[in-house]
């Protein structure tokens, strides 16, 4: 029988494709990429006979799994990180880091900082990411240049900020991008309302329209602390969810972030509306904002997933640490350490996050036909032995430095821990000037 042509073949020890049998773990297994997809998953023993590849790659202490999902960050702040710890959301976003923004946010530091932070999640085997930041063409270029997957939220908010300076200019300058980026292999965008808080009910029925016309989801801030709930029934006599749901925002494949806040009101909503929750474990303690009720949201078939948050409030954008907290917090939260377990976070991590997005139909899984975005990551150190199950390694053994190998739309981005499509050592150069020109500016005001 003729070899079939394929670009990649890559042999491992364990692969976890998260699709048909969630816990399912391939021992001994091969795929096969073709162009941007997964053309084949088969044993490693016919893989030889079966395929004629470009390059083949022996990975035999390596678990692979479906690239992880960072379903939401303001990947730029990663120019922030460590910039204003240790305070609650009000303050920390009032006082410190909208007046920073104010001073500091322009094209060059959303590219430079959102180039930093796709080096980190390429290196942490992360392959897609939704950003919410202000100068989103500017991600763009850096997600261009670094080949990786992303959905780029449109910044949407009542108050001016370097990017806009009233709802009218955020909307038209979202609906130039919604026109100029459609049908792009990697990038798809959402509409980005910042909060309840920030968006008034004009602006949410006018982006609403937009999500309509163009068919792109909508990405939210919602329910992030009790106090954004007592200000909202204080002022306008119903929860943020209540108003959201009546100005239809949460049924456009919307994103809810955080939801920390959950009774039994809001399950009703999500449960009808279909609308998607986004846990930031992280972020959510490091604010001492609340704990979203993830077991919960999962019992009642809600589909949630998981983001890091910016890096100015988490302060890494380390996804396999962010399900292992999601684990933790969960299991503790909830009384019980049957929920939550690790092939549960796999799952959350990458076919939920795709579900979320709008995209399951090409990621989230290593199915046949699906884009090849895969990480691979060695246990090959004495802290993964013995290995009953690689993927409880994966969760609640720190691995985040032992992923090797990246690859987004049959793409090589990262091997053997080097980017491939980034400039690491520029990157770092680039963002000690930024510490410098922010230290600087500080230290006038002073
Ligand atoms: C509209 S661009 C994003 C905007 O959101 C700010 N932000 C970052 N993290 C959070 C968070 O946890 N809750 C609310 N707002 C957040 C960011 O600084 C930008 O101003
Ligand atoms: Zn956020």
């Amino acid at each position: 029988m003729a070899k079939i042509d394929v670009d990649t073949l890559i042999s491992a020890r364990w692969i976890a494709p998260v699709d048909i049998d969630r816990d399912a773990i391939l021992e001994g297994y091969s795929i096969a990429i073709k162009g941007d997809r997964i053309e084949d998953i088969c044993p490693t023993n016919e893989a030889s006979a079966k395929f004629n590849a470009k390059e083949t790659l022996d990975l035999p202490e390596h678990v692979i799994i479906p690239g992880l999902i960072n379903a939401h960050g303001h990947a730029a702040m990663s120019l922030l990180r460590g910039f204003a710890d240790d305070l609650p959301l009000k303050p920390w976003l009032e006082e410190h880091i909208w007046p920073a923004e104010g001073k500091h946010v322009s094209a060059p530091f959303v590219r430079d900082g959102t180039e930093l932070a796709i080096a980190e999640m390429l290196l942490g085997g992360t392959t897609c990411f939704s950003d919410m930041y202000f100068f989103p063409e500017a991600a763009i270029e850096a997600v261009e240049q670094s080949g990786m997957r992303a959905q780029i939220c449109i910044p949407i908010m009542d108050f001016p900020t370097p990017w806009a300076s009233t709802p009218e200019e955020y909307l038209a300058k979202g609906e130039s991008m919604l026109q100029q980026l459609s049908n792009h292999n990697r990038i798809g965008l959402a509409l980005g309302p910042h909060a309840p808080y920030t968006v008034g009910d004009e602006t949410f029925t006018r982006l609403v329209d937009l999500a309509d016309k163009y068919q792109r989801p909508i990405q939210v801030h919602l329910h992030e602390t009790d106090e954004e709930v007592a200000s909202s029934l204080a002022s306008l006599k119903v929860r943020p969810t209540e108003r959201l749901e009546s100005l239809g925002v949460l049924t456009h494949t919307t994103q809810c972030v955080h939801m920390t806040q959950i009774d039994e009101t809001d399950m009703n909503i999500l449960k009808r509306t279909g609308a998607h929750v986004v846990h930031c474990p992280e972020s959510n303690m490091k604010l001492a904002s609340g704990i979203c009720p993830t077991a919960t949201l999962l019992a009642a078939d809600i589909n949630t997933c998981i983001g890091t948050d910016g890096c100015a409030s988490n302060n890494d954008l380390n996804m396999l640490g962010e399900m292992r907290t999601a684990a933790l917090l969960g299991k503790v939260s909830a009384g019980d350490p049957a929920v939550l377990g690790a092939h549960t976070l796999l799952k959350m991590a990458t076919l939920n996050g795709a579900k979320a997005l709008g995209i399951d139909d090409i990621a989230g899984s290593l199915t046949i036909g699906k884009r090849a975005d895969i990480a691979a990551i060695a246990l090959d150190d004495l802290q993964f032995s013995p290995i009953y199950d690689p993927v409880a390694h994966l969760l609640y053994t720190d691995c985040a430095h032992k992923v090797s190998h990246v690859w987004v739309d049959g793409k090589m981005v990262v091997r053997e821990r080097q980017l491939l499509t980034l400039d690491a050592a520029a990157i770092h150069a680039r963002a000690k000037q930024w510490q410098a020109t922010i230290n600087q500016a500080s230290q006038i005001n002073e």
